[in-house]
């Protein structure tokens, strides 16, 4: 048997034969349904949007954390009928356990922070990029995995906690090149709809569960929305109150429903005078239809959208400060955000501010006479020790050697030359100013 890394038997070379077909056609070369490969270019895009991640984590002051992909499947079971929680990419392990492929971060982070208990102090913001995953039926054709950055303050009960994380978001958004002409940033409170649902005298165990629904609002019909929310029991007067409410644009307008001692108000109140400190009111509206698809979230919620209107949320998030007792534990306060790389991506792209990110080298070295392949060898290791990057280069023409050096945008290009050599140098061309000179080899830096 072919044994693999890991020793245990795989296929053998005929068994494997049968599989492909020797000689026949080729196995698939695309990477599985709904997930992506990162060739260089892609790659390169990828770390210039992670770095700006974790660039603005790192000015808020927060610490990068990491969970395996793999999670049980216990960590996601929520019963508020959540999208998230009906396309789990969940399956049995060998060992018979009921896993997932995570399809978000924040039950991770919050499963860690039980974990760590009383060792860590608090507060703590903790920072991740981690790829999630969702199984929907193809029918739709869309992606199964994406990477998320998320940025979690766990132990602020105040709204100085989202007011930090909206900074983040801002921050990033300046960093791309995108300002709030481009991008607003939604901004409501569930307590909005928790004081509606009082008003209507609507059991508390419903909440999450209308949550879910009137985050619907705008994707699917308004009949839609009433007819969920009716076979939940809620009367036809209460959902028309709900969804007039959820209409609201104006902070001043919902003080007026709800009066300014409901905490939905104060709390949102604050909020937008921290903005006013911050500097980035003009990113930031008041939006009461914002609600969130995620059960747990209790109270600010927002989300960033393009102001063209063409595309889905770019990122979202708020507190959910009872998701820590959904898991047995004692309740800590708590925010976060995610944000995704795949929206984001067709943003820049409509703004026409991808960056151009080609591949980058110092130094070309390129022996003129195969007898100097050694030597070649130990100009590219000095350099290379020295930090340089350095593209070593044989067995082709001189002239495909200077389209290369044009195409990888080298800084300069070494060629070893017997006759140079022989003085102890080698030949310099400096690719942005084309001059050319002889550099003894112990000057070479
Ligand atoms: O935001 C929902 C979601 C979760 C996991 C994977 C993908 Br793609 N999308």
């Amino acid at each position: 048997r072919v044994l693999s890394s890991s020793s245990s038997p795989t296929l053998t070379q005929e068994e494997a034969d049968e599989v492909v077909g020797k000689g026949s056609s080729l196995i698939d070369v695309n990477p599985p349904r709904g997930t992506r490969d990162f060739p260089p270019d892609d790659m390169r895009l990828r770390n210039w949007l992670f770095q700006n991640f974790r660039e603005v984590s790192r000015i808020l002051s927060f610490e990068e954390v990491d969970f395996p992909v793999l999670e049980s499947e216990a960590l996601f079971i929520r019963k508020a009928g959540e999208e998230i929680t009906q396309q789990l990419y969940n399956f049995e392990d060998k060992g018979g356990r009921r896993v997932v492929l995570r399809p978000e971060i924040t039950p991770s982070l919050a499963r860690l922070v039980i974990k760590q208990g009383k060792s860590v102090s608090l507060p703590l913001k903790w920072f991740t990029i981690g790829q999630c995953w969702r199984y929907e039926r193809m029918t739709r054709g869309r992606r199964r995995e994406h990477y998320q950055w998320n940025m979690d303050i766990f132990g602020v009960s105040k709204v100085r906690g989202e007011a930090e994380l909206i900074q983040a978001i801002v921050l990033l958004f300046e960093r791309l090149g995108i300002n709030s002409s481009d991008v607003g940033i939604r901004v409501s409170s569930r307590k909005v709809l928790q004081a509606v649902l009082q008003m209507y005298a609507i059991p508390e165990n419903l909440f999450t569960q209308v949550c879910v629904i009137v985050d619907k609002l705008g994707k699917i019909t308004r009949e839609e929305i009433e007819k969920e929310l009716l076979s939940l029991g809620v009367s036809i007067q209460a959902v028309n109150g709900i969804i007039e409410v959820l209409s609201l644009k104006s902070l001043s307008k919902l003080e007026e429903v709800l009066g300014s001692e409901e905490e939905a108000v104060s709390e949102l109140k604050k909020l937008f005078s921290l903005a006013e400190s911050y500097g980035y009111a003009d990113w930031i509206c008041f939006d009461a239809s914002v609600v969130r698809g995620l059960a747990y979230y209790t109270g600010i919620v927002f989300e960033a959208f393009d102001r063209e209107g063409k595309l889905r949320a770019i990122c979202g998030g708020g507190r959910y400060d009872r998701l820590l007792s959904t898991f047995g534990s004692e309740d800590i306060p708590a925010c976060g955000f995610g944000f995704g790389d795949a929206v984001i991506v067709e943003l820049l792209k409509d703004k026409g501010l991808l960056p151009d990110l080609a591949h980058r080298v110092d130094d070309i070295v390129f022996p003129l006479d195969e007898v100097l392949d050694g030597t070649a060898s130990r100009i590219a290791s000095s350099l290379r020790k020295k930090g340089r990057s350095v593209d070593l280069v044989e067995d082709k023409r001189l002239k495909w050697v200077f389209k290369h050096a044009e195409r990888i945008g080298a800084s300069r290009l070494i060629l070893v030359g017997n006759s140079e050599w022989e003085r102890g140098a080698v030949r310099v061309k400096n690719l942005s100013t084309r001059e050319e000179f002889e550099v003894k080899i112990d000057e070479l830096v």
